[in-house]
């Protein structure tokens, strides 16, 4: 059989619509394959549902290249609002914009997820080969008779269903990786942050106005905790709170009316009357776990796990969904590369991402003390200053940690090396330096040279 008859005859069964496998669909379908999409949800297209796990996320440069690959960017385009840096409210109610790049290109952008994973499952549909099927679970999986069991779930009926192919995207409580656990399957972690999440909203001022600042990423930093703000398209704004789940100020403690009001009243003065429904927001929204996934085996068998289901990370580096991304563009690469053989793909997919991962989701731990916390810090300025100017200097071999995350392709396993090396030459340079006039730059040109070989061309954007 020639490889196009195969791709013709192969078909792939992917569980989970979300953003990851639905952009998963589009590739496949563009390379041939048939390919079934099932997900216990109903279509967000037809249903008005929560869009999940937060109603707007940041897009960055590896989600953008994925969209680009599968020719859909100029329609996301008009999706998105570019961030260009965090606008940090302190608590007199000052404001501090601290610019994330220092192109004209090196922003963020904001995007609803309900909009996002339509436009996928659209695109997906367009190529002709992907089906969806809604509201239908996946409760059971049999990998050496290679059969799925669904559940439908208006009827409750059970299906069980073959399959050659079986990629997995259903998420951070992926039930595929429990079923694998329970086969005996070994090496998967799932580890709950002490904090948790509750969104609650800015509405648009008068004729959609903004009432803040449309093109920044808000933080109210506070220490342990913190409130962030993205624009939404109608001029809106989801406005998250982060916090610990107990102690003195927590879920556990701020519980009545009373208490939300006199905590925002207190803390986050300049916001609370931005938010008129504060505490409908806060007793009817969920409050959302955050947590970290790590798995040893990403495969087993044709069966392979990607996304959030393989590697769930805390929200902090507005990198989950553009990993997930990356982890797309990356199946198709590799599918180029071995011709489209599975077994290999499978192996070498899972081989080269699990590092890659586990450094997203430590990095992604770290932004977040580094949001509630150090944007506050004049010492975290100074080096943030520092980085940019060593840059300009040596823009293949110094580049920011948060720009070489957010900006470039730059394998995350390799950016949390490098950054480490960067921090020890910032803290350097920075000892006893109060101001950037007083830093000695033949000594920065000394550790850049000694320390940081440059960064392969193809990682950079
Ligand atoms: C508060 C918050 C803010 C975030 N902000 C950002 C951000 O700014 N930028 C960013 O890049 N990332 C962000 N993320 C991370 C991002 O949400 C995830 O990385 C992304 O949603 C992962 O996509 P996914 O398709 O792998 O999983 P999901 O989006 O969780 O989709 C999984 C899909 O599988 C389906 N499913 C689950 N179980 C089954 C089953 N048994 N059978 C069938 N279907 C099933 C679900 O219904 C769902 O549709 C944020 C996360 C949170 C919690
Ligand atoms: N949100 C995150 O970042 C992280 C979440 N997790 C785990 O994922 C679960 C779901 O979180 P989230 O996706 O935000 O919530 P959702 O509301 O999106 O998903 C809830 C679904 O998760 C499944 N679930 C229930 N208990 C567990 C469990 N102990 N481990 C894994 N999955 C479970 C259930 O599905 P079913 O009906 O199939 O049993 C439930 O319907 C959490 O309970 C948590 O254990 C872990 C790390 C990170
Ligand atoms: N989208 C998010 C959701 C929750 C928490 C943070 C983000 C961010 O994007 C933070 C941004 N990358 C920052 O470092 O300022």
């Amino acid at each position: 059989m020639s490889q196009t008859e195969l791709k013709q005859t192969e078909s792939i069964t992917l569980i989970g619509a979300g953003l990851v496998g639905s952009l998963m669909s589009i590739y496949l379908g563009q390379r041939g394959y048939k390919v079934d999409v099932y997900d216990k949800l109903p279509d967000i297209r037809k249903t008005s549902i929560p869009a999940g796990r937060s109603i707007n996320l940041a897009l960055a440069n590896r989600g953008i290249r994925a969209l680009q690959q599968v020719g859909i960017m100029d329609k996301a385009q008009k999706l998105l609002i570019p961030m260009t840096g965090r606008l940090i409210h302190d608590i007199e109610g000052n404001l501090n914009l601290q610019p994330y790049g220092q192109k004209p290109d090196e922003v963020i952008h904001s995007v609803p997820r309900a909009g996002l994973v339509s436009l996928l499952r659209d695109e997906a549909e367009a190529t002709g080969n992907v089906t969806f099927h809604f509201q239908q679970k996946l409760v059971g999986l049999d990998p050496e008779a290679q059969t799925f069991t669904l559940k439908d779930e208006v009827t409750d009926n059970e299906s069980e269903h073959n399959y050659q192919v079986l990629l997995s995207a259903d998420g951070a409580g992926s039930r595929t990786r429990r079923a694998l656990e329970k086969l005996g399957i070994k090496g998967f972690s799932s580890e709950l942050l002490e904090h948790s999440y509750k969104e609650l909203s800015i509405p648009p001022g008068d004729v959609h106005k903004y009432q803040i600042e449309k093109n920044a990423l808000h933080i109210w930093p506070r220490g342990g905790y913190m409130v962030i703000a993205l624009p939404n398209l109608d001029g809106s704004f989801t406005v998250t709170l982060f916090m610990p789940n107990k102690g003195p100020i927590s879920f556990s403690e701020i519980d009545t009316n009373d208490k939300v009001i006199d905590f925002f009243k207190e803390k986050f003065p300049d916001l609370v009357d931005l938010l008129p429904e504060l505490t409908e927001d806060y007793f009817t929204n969920p409050t959302g776990v955050l947590g970290t996934v790590r798995a040893k085996n990403w495969s087993h068998k044709n069966i392979l796990l990607f996304g959030d289901a393989a590697h769930a990370v805390v929200p902090f580096h507005g990198q989950g969904m553009n990993c997930g991304f990356e982890d797309c563009s990356e199946m198709n690469r590799l599918l180029n590369k071995h011709s489209d053989d599975w077994s290999k793909t499978i192996e070498e997919f899972a081989d080269i991402r699990r590092d890659n991962a586990n450094a997203i989701a430590d990095m992604a731990l770290e932004n977040y003390v580094e949001m509630r916390d150090s944007v506050r810090d004049p010492k975290f300025k100074l080096k943030k200053a520092i980085a940019f100017k060593l840059e300009q200097q040596y823009p293949t071999q110094f580049i920011p940690r948060y720009s070489m995350v957010t900006f470039h392709h730059i394998p995350y396993a390799e950016v949390f090396q490098r950054g480490k090396v960067q921090a020890d030459i910032l803290t350097e340079l920075t000892k006893d330096k109060h101001t950037i006039e007083e830093i000695d730059w033949s000594h920065a040109t000394e550790l850049v040279q000694k320390h940081l070989a440059p960064i392969s061309k193809e990682f950079l954007n």
